[in-house]
């Protein structure tokens, strides 16, 4: 398991462009065969990537964690961003299609990843968030736009975009996890436009079905002394509580944003207008 410590905001004004990403992208979680998972200290969150190859692939628990098994002390949320895929917890089997969300809490002993067949979309790839938990709450499926669905900006700013908010105050219950799936509209280039922080949770976004010739140039730092981030298909970002969390893409993309923290008040943000920032 891949360990990154908090970051203050001091640390960051004189960093290099490398010691950025060190600290704050998150690359190769999506390898075949294989789950891997990175550890922060912000919130002691946890982001993987589960791709099962021809035999199913099991969530191990690590050191780090001190935990018999993952989910031990933790809940997980789930969203495949890959072809068709099963998730079977403790011998139940759930099928998730390419944007379907699993919640699975405290307390599942074995967690088992594996392909459903071999679709447009390739093998399956499952995203996971993880957060500690102080109790078990079940084990929820949400299908693709089966959330609650916000319609966001405007095509004339170019940030058109459809977020799906599953596990969340009004929707799946978690004990700290806020997660969900947004999609740019076709034209539209821009997340999270006008940008916000909210020092009371820590966020990370993965970007998926970004085009292999296309890149996501993400917005991070204090609003006043912002930095940037360029990002491919399939990388994470990790926003301190501090930091904005903003992109553009030079083409479509969605990405999936999650959260944990103090609070779980999606609303609960502070918003910076662009005139305002640096
Ligand atoms: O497009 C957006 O706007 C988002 O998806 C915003 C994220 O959900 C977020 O940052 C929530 O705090
Ligand atoms: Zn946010």
């Amino acid at each position: 398991m891949e360990q990154r410590y908090a970051t203050s905001p001091e640390q960051i004004t004189g960093a290099t462009t490398q010691e950025l990403r060190d600290r704050f992208l998150v690359q190769d979680l999506f390898v075949p065969g294989e789950v891997n998972v990175t550890y922060t200290h912000h919130d002691r969150v946890v982001l993987g990537g589960a791709v099962p190859g021809d035999a199913p692939l099991a969530l191990p628990t690590y050191d780090e964690i001190r935990s018999e098994y993952f989910l031990e002390h933790r809940e997980v949320g789930i969203v495949n961003v890959g072809g068709a895929g099963t998730v079977t917890t403790d011998g139940e089997v759930h099928e998730l299609p390419k944007g379907a969300c699993l919640y699975v809490g405290r307390g599942v002993r074995e967690v088992v990843f594996a392909n459903a067949g071999s679709g447009d979309e390739g093998p399956a790839a499952f995203y996971l968030f993880s957060a500690p938990a102080h109790t078990a709450y079940p084990t929820v499926l949400t299908l693709p736009g089966q959330g609650t669905v916000r319609e966001l900006g405007d095509q004339v700013t170019s940030n058109r975009r459809s977020l799906n908010q599953y596990i969340h105050e009004n929707g799946v219950k978690s004990c700290q996890i806020v997660m969900g799936v947004t999609s740019l509209h076709p034209g539209s280039m821009w997340n999270t436009m006008p940008a916000h922080t909210h020092d009371r949770r820590t966020e990370c976004y993965l970007y998926f079905d970004v085009p292999a010739d296309a890149r996501v140039v993400h917005l991070c730092g204090r609003p006043t002394e912002t930095r940037h981030l360029v990002v491919a298909d399939r990388e994470a970002v990790i926003s301190p509580s501090w930091s904005v969390h903003s992109g553009v893409g030079t083409a479509a993309y969605s990405f999936v944003w999650a959260m944990a923290g103090e609070n779980q008040s999606f609303d609960d943000m502070d918003g910076f207008p662009v005139t305002t920032m640096r």
